[in-house]
C-alpha cells in the first residue's frame, strides 16, 4: 500500500520514492520530495490529515552542516556507523566523560558555524549533565537548546522535562534563557497545536539556515526507559512509523503523563551525533535487548543516525552487566 501523503505535501509534487520508509530507516520518503511548482491550496486540502504547520524548506539541498552531510545519497551508499558503547565504572567518571564529550561536540560546532544545537531528554538524563557546570570549555552563549520530548504540562510542573533540566543545569549556568526552546504553554489544551508550534521553533532555528529537509542537530542526548522507549516513542506505538513530522503529539503515553510531544525518528536520525545515557541495574535487561538483540526493534534500537552520524552509549557497569556488544574504551 502506498505511503499516505504527508500533510502539506501536495499530491502534485513529484515524490521520488526510492524505497518505502520504515521507522529508523536511513531516509524517509519525504527526504526526496521535490516541488513541481504546481502545488495549489486545493491540492493540500486533499491531505488525509488536518492542515498542520507549513512544511519546512521547499526544496532539498545537499547542505553540509558541520561534518554531517544532509544528503540522501549519503544514506543510500553508506550503512549507519556501528554504535560506540562506552562503559564507565562509576557515576562520577561517566558524568565527567559525558561533559567532555558534549564540550567537544560544542567546540566542533562552534568552530564551524558559531552555534551549537543540542536536544535534551528528561527523565534521569538531566542529572547526568552536572559535569558541564563550571566546565571551562563550555560556551553557554552559543548553545541553542531544544527538548527531545516534553510533557504537556506547565513549565513549573514536576513532570516537566524543562523543569528537570532547569533544576539540574540551566539554573546554575549562564545560558541566555531565550536560547532554551520550551513549549508554548498557551497551547497546553491542544497537544497537536503545541507540537506544531514547537516544530515552528525548530523551523526557525534550522530551515532558515540550511534549507535541509530535516534539522541536523549537533548533538541529541537520549534516555531509555526499562521498556525500551526513548524520547516519547513507545514500543508498538504508531508514532514509531512517523516519517514526516519533525514533532508529533501523543495522548496515550503508557508512562505518565499521557500527553506529550516528541521529536520523531527522522529528526533524531538526522543528528550529527546522538548519545544515549543509561545507568543502574534497572536498565540491565533492556540494554541487553537493545544492543544484543536489535531484531526486537525496540524504540531505542531504532535510533540509527544516518551516515555519517554517530551513535554513542554512555552507560555504567551496573547497566552493562549482561551486554555482550563490544565495548570501546572512552576517548574524545
Ligand atoms: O518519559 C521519559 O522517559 C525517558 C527515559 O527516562 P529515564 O528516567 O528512564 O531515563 C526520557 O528519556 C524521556 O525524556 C522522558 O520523557
Amino acid at each position: 500500500m502506498p505511503a499516505p501523503l504527508a500533510p502539506g505535501l501536495p499530491r502534485s509534487s513529484s515524490r521520488q520514492s526510492l524505497f518505502e520508509p520504515d521507522a529508523g530507516d536511513r531516509m524517509s520518503i519525504v527526504d526526496r520530495w521535490v516541488p513541481t511548482g504546481r502545488e495549489s491550496i486545493s491540492d493540500s486540502q486533499e491531505s488525509p490529515r488536518p492542515a498542520r504547520a507549513p512544511r519546512r524548506a521547499s526544496s532539498y539541498s545537499s547542505v553540509t552542516t558541520g561534518q554531517h552531510i544532509n544528503h540522501p545519497m549519503a544514506a543510500i551508499h553508506h550503512p549507519p556507523n556501528p554504535s560506540i558503547l562506552n562503559v564507565f565504572d562509576d557515576s562520577p567518571t561517566l558524568v565527567s566523560s559525558l561533559a567532555d564529550f558534549v564540550v567537544k561536540a560544542q567546540k566542533e560546532a562552534v568552530d564551524k558555524k558559531g552555534r551549537f544545537t543540542i536536544a535534551l531528554s528528561g527523565g534521569s538524563l538531566p542529572k547526568t549533565l552536572g559535569g558541564l557546570i563550571g566546565h571551562e570549555g563550555v560556551k553557554w552563549d552559543k548553545w541553542h537548546v531544544f527538548y527531545v520530548d516534553e510533557r504537556v504540562v506547565p513549565l513549573d510542573h514536576p513532570d516537566s522535562n524543562h523543569l528537570a533540566c532547569q533544576a539540574a543545569l540551566f539554573s546554575k549556568v549562564a545560558i541566555p534563557p531565550a536560547q532554551i526552546h520550551t513549549i508554548n504553554v498557551e497551547l497546553l489544551e491542544d497537544p497537536d497545536e503545541l507540537a506544531d508550534e514547537y516544530e515552528k521553533q525548530l523551523i526557525q532555528e534550522f530551515a532558515s539556515r540550511d534549507s535541509a529537509r530535516f534539522p541536523v542537530f549537533d548533538l541529541i542526548l537520549l534516555g531509555m526507559g526499562p521498556d525500551g522507549h526513548t524520547a516519547s516513542l513507545f514500543p508498538g506505538h504508531e508514532l514509531l512509523q512517523e516519517a514526516d513530522r519533525w514533532v508529533a503529539s501523543i495522548d496515550d503515553s503508557p508512562k505518565p503523563p499521557p500527553k506529550r510531544i516528541t521529536l520523531t525518528y527522522p529528526v533524531i536520525n538526522h543528528a550529527a551525533r546522538v548519545a544515549f545515557v543509561a545507568t543502574g541495574e534497572g536498565k540491565q535487561d533492556v540494554l541487553k535487548d537493545v544492543l544484543d538483540h536489535p531484531e526486537l526493534a525496540l524504540p531505542a534500537s531504532r535510533v540509527k543516525p544516518n551516515f555519517p552520524g554517530q551513535l554513542y552509549w554512555f552507560v555504567d557497569s551496573a547497566a552493562a552487566v549482561k551486554v555482550t556488544y563490544p565495548r570501546t574504551p572512552f576517548k574524545l
